[in-house]
């Protein structure tokens, strides 16, 4: 038996929402897992090959161990083929889609014994935060956090009629790096700011108020902190806004941006890219859409 999985691209944080907030995106990576008794076969093909690990220390592998381990069956060995069309090490959740993929695959093939809210939590072990592997899931909009240990999720749908225009620099920025780059405690008042953007962020994204949303994507966490690591970043931002853009983020950990749009998408690409050429960035741009679907199990 072989099983593949088709797992959407997450644009994490969504501005105030650090480790709680995310959105899928339409754009895929597939996942095919099949047993086989030659050991670990790791083959991959497509959006930064060379960039994804071959041995052991492949998230896909390890999501499958994981969830071989937790069922009590012995892993045999594997045959592991992964295309990806998200970029790697960018900013829209690629590393979700392999953890996920790994997951949902491997229970498959064991008989889905693993619940919903299980395979949530095994994801969030091994991601370390639930923003993006949580819409990486279960698709749409999704409110997530850990909180005494347990891990709560929320999901609804995207608002109609929203466009995502995704500006990826040419250069790599691991999580681990962007992460790196924040600060151990930070001011009273930018921790309010936040609180007030993030509720309203929400209370926007489920009534489809775009007017709200359009005011209330400030950060003050994350976003100030890891500008220095993305040169053209804040010109990025006005450009977009000038381009006429409801809002704009950094997705994820960077160094891609995103900007929310109903129309116009085609000049706020090009004035985002033009700001980061500005900046000696290049950059390429996508147009996605908000996707509604989680990762979905495709028998082959
Ligand atoms: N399709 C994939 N299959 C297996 N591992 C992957 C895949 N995509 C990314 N990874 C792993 O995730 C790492 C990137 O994760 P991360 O720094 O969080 O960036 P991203 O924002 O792209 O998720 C890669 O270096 C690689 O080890
Ligand atoms: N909240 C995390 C999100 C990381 O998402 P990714 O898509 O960049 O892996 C963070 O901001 O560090």
């Amino acid at each position: 038996m072989r099983v593949r999985v088709k797992v959407p691209a997450t644009t994490a944080n969504l501005g105030p929402g650090f480790d709680t907030l995310g959105m899928a995106l339409s754009l895929y990576n597939e996942i095919e897992v099949e047993p086989w008794t030659g050991g670990v076969k790791i083959e991959v093909s497509g959006e930064g090959k060379d960039l994804v690990p071959r041995a052991t220390n492949n998230s896909v592998y390890q999501a499958i161990q994981m969830v071989y381990e937790r069922i009590g069956i012995r892993m045999r060995g594997v045959r592991i083929h992964i295309h990806n069309e998200i970029p790697v090490t960018r900013g829209l959740g690629s590393s979700a889609t392999a953890i996920v993929g790994g997951l949902l695959g491997a229970n498959a093939l064991c008989g889905n014994l693993l619940t919903e809210s299980q395979l949530i939590e095994m994801a969030v072990q091994l991601e370390g935060h639930p923003d993006n592997v949580a819409p990486a899931l279960l698709g749409g909009v999704v409110v997530s956090g850990v909180v005494g240990g347990k891990t709560y999720v929320k999901r609804f749908n995207p608002p109609e009629g929203l466009r995502c225009v995704v500006v990826t620099p040419d250069f790599q920025l691991s999580t681990l790096a962007s992460r790196r780059a924040l600060p151990a405690s930070v001011a009273f008042k930018d921790a309010v700011h936040n609180v007030n953007c993030v509720a309203l962020l929400v209370s926007a994204l489920a009534e489809g108020d775009l007017t709200l949303f359009s005011s209330v994507m400030q950060d003050r966490l994350h976003e100030p902190y890891r500008r220095k690591l993305i040169p053209g970043m804040e010109e990025a931002f006005a450009a977009a806004k000038g381009a006429g853009a409801l809002s704009v983020a950094l997705s994820g950990s960077g160094p891609s941006l995103i900007a929310f749009c109903t129309s116009g998408y085609e000049h706020v690409g090009h004035a985002m890219r033009a700001a980061f050429q500005n900046a000696g960035v290049t950059a390429r741009v996508l147009q996605l859409f908000p996707e509604k679907n989680g990762a979905q199990v495709l028998h082959s």
